[in-house]
């Protein structure tokens, strides 16, 4: 049978929903979310703002600083030294690409790999370039908190963070960084250097570990809620709404598919009756028991069997013939009738079905609701035609 949950978990943002915020907004605070966010885009289905944040707060200033430092050296301050022009450019060109692809779709993650390398070279290169100035070797102590936000992720978190502090002792200790007086001055600035990225890193990895602690407790509350909404919780059946979904979904690929589209409408006769003989319990057994004998009938991949009211069902399908689509309907009300009672007691009663059948055909009705009604009308006429049979429904 078919499992309709990847449509009802794909959260499709509709144009409303795209509008909506924006209705009231001046374009400085547009500009301003739409830097922070990227607008929302990225090709993943579940976005992760705080890391795309991130990324375009660190992209968008290093654009700011390599588009200075490129205009300091074409005005003349700044001596335009081959080297540093290839660094600026290259920096320049990264933080737009970055920047542009976000906006374009282009994967957070990816956007987040290119910008912890960015990250960790350019602090680590500018610690090397300007070592001359002890202030510079600070800089790299905001790693740590950068690496694991735009990561989210413990192990390479920490890894880059052991890269980082390597690479500062390396640089201190091999007289390529500030000139150090004594060894004293070597050690404290070693140990300082060591301590503080440890211990960012320690604090770093219980917030990461909190916030996927935290993320998965909502995402499996999100598929439990999506659960609940989409199915009905007596039959596990799936119910109205998603009956709608389903519908809308399979018109949509009318035209893909070559076999025919049907819809087979079905209510228990005399629902009412037996509830009042056997109770209401024992009815929603048999409910139980009906929902299970459907599935059995049609388990298709691509069948979809919904509980729709009361005592109502509802089965999409799609059939090779009308020939084929009817002789699937005769196998539904033969399966029922067969079926054993849940009663226990009293005279064995024969349990019936009667059926709508509707065919989705060219210049008849597109719309779930218009199939619905044209169905319920077969299935009315069936009623009135004495129940325990199925009846075809009008274009
Ligand atoms: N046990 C049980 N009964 C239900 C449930 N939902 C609806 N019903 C009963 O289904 C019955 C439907 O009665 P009617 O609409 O008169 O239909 P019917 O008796 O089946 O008669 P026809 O459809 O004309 O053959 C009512 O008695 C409802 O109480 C349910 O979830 N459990």
């Amino acid at each position: 049978m078919n499992r309709p949950e990847q449509i009802l978990l794909e959260t499709h943002a509709s144009p409303a929903d795209d509008e909506s915020p924006e209705k009231g907004r001046g374009p400085l605070q547009r500009l301003w979310r739409d830097l922070l966010t990227s607008g929302g885009r990225t090709s993943e289905s579940c976005p992760d703002y705080l890391c795309i944040t991130l990324i375009n707060l660190v992209q968008g200033t290093a654009l700011l600083v390599w588009s200075l430092f490129l205009t300091l050296i074409l005005l003349g301050p700044l001596e335009p030294l081959p080297g540093r022009l290839a660094i600026d450019v290259a920096g320049l060109v990264i933080a737009a690409w970055v920047i542009i692809g976000l906006r374009r779709g282009m994967s957070a993650t990816l956007a987040a790999h290119v910008t912890h390398a960015f990250l960790f070279l350019c602090l680590l290169g500018l610690s090397i370039v300007r070592s001359d100035n002890p202030l510079t070797m600070t800089l790299p102590l905001i790693y740590p908190a950068l690496a694991f936000l735009l990561l989210d992720d413990i192990r390479r978190g920490l890894a880059g963070t052991l890269l980082m502090t390597a690479g500062l002792n390396i640089l201190l200790s091999s007289g390529m960084g500030p000139t150090l007086s004594d060894s004293t001055m070597l050690l404290d600035g070693a140990v300082t250097i060591t301590v503080v990225m440890l211990f960012q890193a320690a604090v770093m990895s219980l917030y990461v570990h909190h916030r996927k602690q935290a993320l998965s407790l909502l995402r499996r509350a999100s598929v439990r809620l999506n659960e609940l909404a989409s199915h009905d919780p007596l039959t596990g059946l799936y119910n109205r709404r998603t009956f709608i979904e389903v519908l809308e979904r399979e018109l949509s690929r009318r035209g893909k598919s070559e076999r025919q589209l049907a819809f087979l409408l079905f209510d228990i006769d005399r629902f009412k009756a037996y509830n009042d003989e056997f109770g209401h319990p024992q009815g929603d057994e048999l409910l139980k028991r009906l929902a299970s004998t459907a599935t059995q009938v049609f388990s298709r991949r691509e069948d979809v069997v919904f509980r729709l009211g009361g005592e109502e069902f509802g089965v999409v399908f799609r059939s090779e013939s009308p020939e084929q689509a009817a002789e699937m309907a005769d196998q539904l009300l033969a399966a029922v009738e067969a079926m054993e009672e849940p009663a226990p007691a009293g005279p064995k009663k024969n349990l019936t079905v009667s059926a709508g059948l509707y065919l989705v055909a060219k210049g008849g009705a597109t719309s779930p609701n218009r199939i619905y009604s044209r169905a319920d009308q077969a299935l009315y006429r069936a009623k009135d035609a004495g129940r325990a049979c199925w009846l075809m429904a009008s274009q």
